[in-house]
């Protein structure tokens, strides 16, 4: 089928959007992993599919696929790139858009200076339900925070396990540009403790209103910027102590801005989301 499509990013983490109100999208895993591939397809981080609502009282719906083929809970950037898109597209007219996604609905807004902002609902910490199997392991309480303990490559490195609808593993470095994601972040993304797998965060505290992140991310590699990684990274950095709403994060593609007042209060994304090109293919 041809394919129409919308090539976009958010710092960095890019997607291909795809408008499934106008047009039938329904691909296989192998397809969305071939639509993904940065040599023989258009090349992504994720995929976005942005559909009727399935449920009353909401606007859109939109599905997010890893660069490995598989359907994940949430996307904080993508959230904001398919702002830009339902927008762009004169899908809607609306400023403030409630879509629905895997793990719940969230309500993105554009901003008057172009920025988009996204309540992405509060954090999750129950072990449990990030899911991590917490099971035998001795936690490290810090401040607000229970640090796990997980071998990794020969060594135990102490994790802050957080969901925001997807799961994150969160560790503060020294030096996130000299730290080793790419060798321990496959092996923190399959560790046997995350039975849905991990996005695997890196964060130097920079002061306490900065931090710098890498994310090893699930189903995708490294990316130049994870938008849940980002709220993940702060709820865990405020909770151990060590940062205070709001907090910028530099990505290697750009810097978003985090909000978190704890508890269960909402953690607020704001970050730019850009179209670079449309396009079509034969998939
Ligand atoms: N790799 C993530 C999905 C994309 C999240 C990221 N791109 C973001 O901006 O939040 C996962 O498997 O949970």
């Amino acid at each position: 089928m041809k394919l129409k499509f919308t090539k976009m990013h958010g710092a960095g983490n890019d997607f291909v959007v795809i408008d499934a109100v106008n047009q039938q999208v329904t691909f296989t895993p192998e397809q969305w992993k071939a639509l993904a591939d940065r040599r023989f397809g258009v090349g992504a981080d994720q995929m976005l599919v942005v559909e009727k609502p399935q449920s009353d009282g909401v606007d859109f719906r939109y599905r997010i696929y890893n660069a490995d083929g598989g359907e994940v809970e949430q996307c904080g950037n993508g959230a904001r790139a398919f702002v830009r898109f339902v927008t762009d597209k004169g899908l809607t007219d609306k400023r403030a858009i409630k879509v629905e996604t895997m793990s719940g609905v969230i309500e993105p807004r554009l901003e008057a200076d172009g920025r988009i902002t996204v309540d992405m609902g509060a954090p999750i910490l129950d072990a449990v339900r990030v899911p991590f199997d917490a099971n035998g392991l001795q936690a490290r309480a810090e401040h607000e925070d229970m640090l796990w303990p997980l071998e990794i490559n020969g060594k135990t490195i102490w994790i802050s396990a957080v969901s925001m609808g997807n799961p994150h593993a969160v560790q503060v470095v020294a030096d996130a540009d000299a730290a080793p994601v790419g060798i321990d972040g496959p092996v923190i993304e399959n560790h046997p403790r995350f039975p849905a797998r991990v996005n695997a965060g890196f964060m130097q505290v920079v002061d306490r209103h900065a931090v710098k992140l890498r994310v090893f991310e699930r189903g995708a590699g490294e990316t130049l910027a994870c938008g849940t990684g980002a709220c993940a990274a702060v709820v865990a950095g405020i909770r151990r102590g060590l940062l205070d709403s709001p907090v910028t994060v530099a990505t290697r593609g750009g810097e978003l801005s985090i909000a978190w007042d704890g508890g269960a209060a909402p953690v607020l994304l704001t970050g730019p989301a850009v179209t670079v090109f449309e396009g079509e293919i034969d998939i």
